[in-house]
C-alpha cells in the first residue's frame, strides 16, 4: 500500500532533473502537467504524472485548483546569528551606506558581538524560528554558512548549531565555512586570513564548502585567491561572495577556481559573465540584498541567462542586508527587477539552486524524495506576481504532511 496519493492537481511543475545545472535558454524550459497526480510511499515519489487510476494509497490528498511542485532550495543564507540589527535601518535611511557601517565597527561586526556572547542552544533557539518559517514557505532544502565568530571557537559553535538544525528539522541541509566574512576590530587582514586558512582543516569536519567574503574593505581578490586555493588543496569546494558592491573581478577569480557558485554578482564584469557559460559555477543571484540595500542597480540577470550562464536565486537571509526568510518574495523580486521569466524564477529555486549546493533536491522524478509543496495558486506565474505573502497551502518533507495552513474557520 502506497502512503499518499495527490490528486487533482491543476498544474505540476516538473523542473528537470540533469547532471548539470540548467544554462541560457534551458533554464526557461519548464513540464508542467496538467490533471496530475502524484505518489508517495517510504518518503520517496513512486509515480508523477497524468491522473491515472491503479494505485492505492493510505491517505488522498485533494490538490484541486493547486500548483504542486518540488519543495524549494534555499541556496544561500546566514540563519545561525545571534541579535539584530534594526537600529541600522536608521543609518541607512541617513544615508550611511552598507560598507561604511561596517567599516565603522557595525554590520557584520556588530553581529559578530552578538553571536559569541550567545550560547549554542541561544543559537539554535533563534535559527530555528527562521527555519520553521523557511519550511512554512515552502523551502526544504537550505544552506547556512557560518561567518559570525571570526574566531575558532565561535566559527566552530555556528556550524555545529547548524549541523544539528539539519537533525532536528526533516530538511536537507548544506553547510559552508565563511571564516573570511570580515576582519575582527584591531587585527592584521592577512594575519586573521592565515588563521582562518589554519582553521580549514578542521572545519571541513563541519562544512562542505568554504566561502569568503571578496569586497572593497574586505578581502581582496588576491586574500581570497590564497584563501580559496588553500581550500581546494583540502578537496573542498568553494564559494565566494564576489562582486556585490564593487567591480573587482570576483566572478572570474570565482571561475578560475571553480568555484561551485559564485554569489551576488551585482556589479560583476562583463568579461566574467562571459566566462560563466564555459564554467561549472552557478551565479547565484540574491536581489533581496539589493532591494534591502535600497540599490538601483541590480544583478545582470538577463545578460547572464542570455549568454548561457546558469543562474539561481537565495535568499541570503541575515541581520544586515537581507532581513526575508521568504523565497517567495525573492521569485517575486526576481520578475520585477531581474526581468527573469516565471520559468527561469522556478528553475532557479528548485534545480538550479540545488547544483549551487551539489544536492540531489528540486526535481520530482520516480524514486526522488517526497519533498512536495501544494501551493494555493492557480498556476506557477500567480507566486512571483502575488507578492509578500506565503502561498504554500502544504509542505510535505520525506513523505510526511510537515505543514498545512490554518485556516480561520469563523471568519469563513
Ligand atoms: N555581504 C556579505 N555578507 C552578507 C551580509 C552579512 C551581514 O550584513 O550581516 C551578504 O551576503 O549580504
Ligand atoms: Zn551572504
Amino acid at each position: 500500500m502506497n502512503d499518499i496519493i495527490i490528486k487533482n492537481i491543476s498544474a505540476l511543475i516538473l523542473p528537470k532533473k540533469s547532471e548539470q545545472p540548467l544554462k541560457g535558454s534551458e533554464m526557461d524550459e519548464l513540464e508542467i502537467i496538467e490533471d496530475a497526480m502524484i505518489v508517495i510511499k517510504d518518503g520517496h515519489v513512486v509515480y508523477r504524472g497524468e491522473e491515472t487510476k491503479g494505485y492505492e494509497a493510505t491517505e488522498e490528498i485533494d490538490a484541486d485548483g493547486m500548483v504542486v511542485s518540488p519543495a524549494l532550495v534555499d541556496p544561500h543564507t546566514h540563519v545561525v546569528h545571534g541579535g539584530s540589527r534594526e537600529h541600522e535601518m536608521a543609518l541607512k535611511r541617513q544615508g550611511v551606506d552598507y560598507l561604511t557601517i561596517l567599516e565603522q565597527g557595525g554590520g557584520i561586526l556588530n553581529t559578530v558581538e552578538q553571536t559569541r556572547k550567545a550560547t549554542h542552544q541561544q543559537l539554535l533557539d533563534k535559527a530555528s524560528k527562521n527555519i520553521i518559517r523557511m519550511i512554512q514557505h515552502g523551502v526544504l532544502t537550505i544552506e547556512s554558512k557560518s561567518g559570525y565568530g571570526l574566531d575558532r571557537e565561535n566559527e566552530l559553535k555556528q556550524l555545529e548549531v547548524s549541523r544539528e538544525i539539519s537533525q532536528k528539522f526533516p530538511i536537507t541541509m548544506r553547510h559552508t565555512f565563511l571564516g573570511p566574512h570580515a576582519i575582527p576590530k584591531g587585527m592584521d587582514k592577512d594575519v586573521f586570513l592565515d588563521e582562518m586558512i589554519e582553521l580549514l582543516d578542521e572545519a571541513q569536519a563541519y562544512a562542505d564548502f568554504a566561502d569568503i567574503f571578496c569586497e572593497t574593505g574586505v578581502f581582496t581578490i588576491e586574500q581570497s585567491r590564497k584563501y580559496m586555493k588553500a581550500a581546494n588543496a583540502l578537496g573542498m569546494r568553494v564559494k565566494i561572495h564576489a562582486d556585490e558592491i564593487d567591480p573587482l573581478g570576483g566572478l572570474e577569480l570565482a571561475i578560475e577556481q571553480n568555484a561551485i557558485s559564485a554569489d551576488h554578482l551585482v556589479a560583476a564584469s562583463t568579461n566574467g559573465k562571459n566566462l560563466l557559460p564555459d564554467s561549472d559555477t552557478v551565479a547565484v543571484l540574491l536581489p533581496g540584498t539589493t532591494f534591502y540595500l535600497g540599490k538601483d542597480q541590480f544583478a545582470d540577470a538577463r545578460g547572464m541567462i542570455e549568454n548561457g550562464g546558469a543562474v539561481s536565486l537565495a535568499t541570503d537571509y541575515n541581520p544586515g542586508s537581507c532581513v526575508t526568510d521568504n523565497l517567495q518574495m525573492i521569485m517575486a523580486i526576481a520578475s520585477l527587477k531581474l526581468k527573469m521569466t516565471p520559468n527561469e524564477i522556478w528553475n532557479a529555486v528548485t534545480v538550479n539552486a540545488a547544483h549551487a549546493i551539489d544536492v540531489d533536491k528540486g526535481t520530482l522524478e520516480a524514486g526522488d524524495q517526497a519533498d512536495i509543496v501544494l501551493w494555493d495558486a492557480p498556476n506557477h506565474e500567480y507566486i512571483p506576481y502575488h507578492y509578500g505573502v506565503n502561498h504554500a497551502h502544504t509542505v510535505i518533507a520525506k513523505g510526511q504532511v510537515v505543514y498545512r495552513r490554518p485556516g480561520l474557520e469563523p471568519l469563513r
